[in-house]
């Protein structure tokens, strides 16, 4: 599952476990993105504090995971790369790539979207708030992609860090861990 996880929250882990067991999968890899080149106007909290945060929120479930090779390869992220990468060291797997079904509506803008569709199938989360334009996804080959329908959590990464930046509690809408480390760390304009 691909994201910027800044910070991860329960919508990101219901959709997560939602693909995991609709496609019966072995396990879910989070790959937080290391920089998020479409993103690139807004701040986005270090890579590092990310993947500490995604780490902790997926530590207690055995068929989840999390890699470093997006955090770890200089220079923007693009998921060309990750699905290369991944697919070399997984060489017998097959790969799903699952994200939003919003950023999915986004792909032709994506390196090299052409080439996406020979490694990996693509799941496209709903969410709510986002009307999903049909028309958008037309250019994926059928049998590469699929929308999930997933319970809707009305939870955005932006919203918790707006939360924590008024002082409002964001428990229950991240991870209990993930609340600590965000206090501990002074995220999101955290008052001391
Ligand atoms: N509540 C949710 N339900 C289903 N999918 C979600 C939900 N929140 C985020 N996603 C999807 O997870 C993927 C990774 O999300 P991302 O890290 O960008 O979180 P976000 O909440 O959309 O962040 P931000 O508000 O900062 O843009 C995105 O493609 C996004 O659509
Ligand atoms: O490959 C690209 O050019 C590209 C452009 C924008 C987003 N993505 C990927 O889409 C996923 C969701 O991104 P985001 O920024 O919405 O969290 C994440 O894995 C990104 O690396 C990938």
């Amino acid at each position: 599952m691909g994201g910027t996880f800044d910070p991860i929250h329960h919508g990101h882990l219901v959709a997560a476990s939602e693909a995991q067991a609709w496609f019966d999968l072995d396990e879910v890899v989070f790959v937080p993105t290391g920089q998020p080149w479409q993103k690139a106007a807004r701040e986005v909290t270090s890579a590092e504090h990310r993947y500490l945060m995604t780490v902790i929120a997926t530590a207690s479930n055995p068929r989840f995971q999390v890699s470093r090779v997006d955090v770890d390869r200089d220079g923007p992220t693009y998921t060309i790369d990750t699905l290369r990468e991944l697919s070399a060291s997984l060489p017998d797997a097959d790969l799903y790539f699952i994200t939003g079904a919003d950023a999915l509506t986004e792909i032709f803008t994506w390196r090299d979207a052409a080439d996406l569709f020979d490694l990996a199938h693509f799941v496209g989360c709903t969410r709510p708030g986002y009307e999903m334009n049909a028309a958008s996804l037309e250019g994926i080959p059928a049998d590469r992609v699929t929308i999930l329908e997933i319970p809707a959590l009305a939870i955005s990464s932006t919203d918790c860090r707006q939360r924590t930046s008024a002082g409002q509690p964001v428990w229950y809408l991240v991870p209990d861990g993930v609340v600590q480390y965000i206090s501990k760390h002074h995220l999101y304009g955290t008052q001391e």
